[in-house]
């Protein structure tokens, strides 16, 4: 496509329910929109993935804008004439920021595939029309209320449960989760790096629980920790923080770190980095599942066509809409029998819906030419 413009949007939404971490309590999100406004007059959306502040990873939205406006887009401008698979290339003379380059890319991607009629899910190659879903669930103030927000999901349809655990809140809210579930539910747990190896013993109990998986135990750096771990438990690890690119993916394998990845394709640049990594895990036998970053529709959409790829097999964060949101910026995503439908439409297959985007903006369009 030729790029004749970029916008960058920013608005306020707030979540249903507060979502705890062991990285902090977010209760709305703060949501960085490129749009690519195209010489032909078309038109594609990418959404930044990044939080409000750089606590998840080193990115944070008022970085990832301010990289865009004085970095990407001018790169993008300048290239004209570019292809969603040239793009990387025309930005990787920044480093990093691939959460803002993500959003550029899929906005070119959007735009592309518009153009061309075809979908996100027939362009990454999705085998499936609907993809199965998990809920994230956040460390609640009490077991009980952590229990009643369980039974919500359960009774929702989502096909597995995932717990955000940390020292201190892990083997009770497992057990307790665990026994209201059953013993052939599916349940995992995300640490977000909240360990360290001195809580290998610790973590091992975790094996009584026939967990899917424990993910990103420690730091994203720390792959030999991870190995550690993976060779003293017999539930998998699973990677999160710790793979940024298919390169870091193929060698957290060959090292044994872990056997199953949460794919995002922010964090690792893009939804064809996202493809990449998909495709050298079904290569070496390594499911994979989607993981969110509490996504508007415009993320979520591209998330659910990516979950169509056969290497998926695994449930993803790929939630219903109202998971986070009352009201989503496109049309909502909505559960059935534990499933979304892969959207069909060109490009992502949704339509931000321009009126909520003005109601909700927290500051002015930026026109970058
Ligand atoms: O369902 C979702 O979109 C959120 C899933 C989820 O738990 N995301 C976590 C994570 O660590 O994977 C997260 C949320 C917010 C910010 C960073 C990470």
């Amino acid at each position: 496509v030729e790029i004749g413009a970029v916008e960058l949007h920013r608005i306020g939404m707030p979540l249903v329910r507060p979502f705890e971490t062991s990285f902090g309590r977010q209760t709305e999100r703060d949501v960085l929109l490129v749009r690519v406004l195209t010489a032909d007059g078309g038109e594609g959306w990418g959404e930044c993935v990044a939080m409000a502040d750089p606590v998840y990873s080193s990115e944070y939205v008022q970085g990832a804008a301010e990289v865009i406006e004085r970095y990407l887009a001018p790169a993008l401008l300048r290239a004209r004439t570019v292809r969603a698979s040239d793009v990387a290339s025309v930005l990787d003379f920044v480093i990093g920021h691939r959460m803002a380059k993500a959003a550029l890319e899929t906005a070119v991607l959007d735009a592309e595939t518009r153009a061309a009629g075809i979908s996100f899910g027939e362009y990454f190659g999705a085998v499936r029309p609907e993809v199965d879903c998990g809920v994230s669930v956040g460390i609640a103030p009490s077991i009980d209320a952590l229990l009643d927000e369980v039974s919500g999901y359960v009774e929702a349809g989502y096909r597995r449960i995932k717990l955000k655990i940390k020292p201190g809140w892990d083997i009770e809210p497992v057990a307790e989760v665990r026994a209201l579930l059953g013993p052939g539910a599916l349940l995992q747990v995300d640490a977000n790096t909240a360990y360290t190896a001195e809580h290998i013993d610790h973590l091992r109990q975790l094996d009584d629980y026939r967990l899917l998986l424990i993910e990103q135990p420690f730091i994203e750096e720390d792959i030999a920790t991870h190995v550690a771990l993976a060779r003293a438990i017999d539930t998998r690890v699973c990677l999160d923080e710790s793979i940024t690119s298919v390169g870091v993916a193929v060698d957290a394998i060959a090292r044994d770190a872990t056997s199953v990845i949460n794919i995002k394709a922010g964090r690792v640049g893009g939804y064809l980095e996202a493809v990449r990594i998909h495709d050298a895990c079904l290569d070496r036998d390594v499911p994979v599942w989607c993981g969110g970053m509490l996504e508007t529709g415009v993320g979520r959409a591209a998330n659910v066509a990516l979950a169509g790829l056969p290497g998926f097999t695994l449930p993803g964060d790929t939630s219903a809409s109202d998971r986070y949101f009352a009201e989503d910026l496109t049309e909502s995503f909505v559960l059935v029998e534990g499933r979304l439908a892969v959207p069909t439409g060109p490009g992502s297959g949704v339509t931000v819906r321009t009126e909520l985007l003005a109601e909700w903006r927290t500051r002015p369009v930026e026109l970058l030419t």
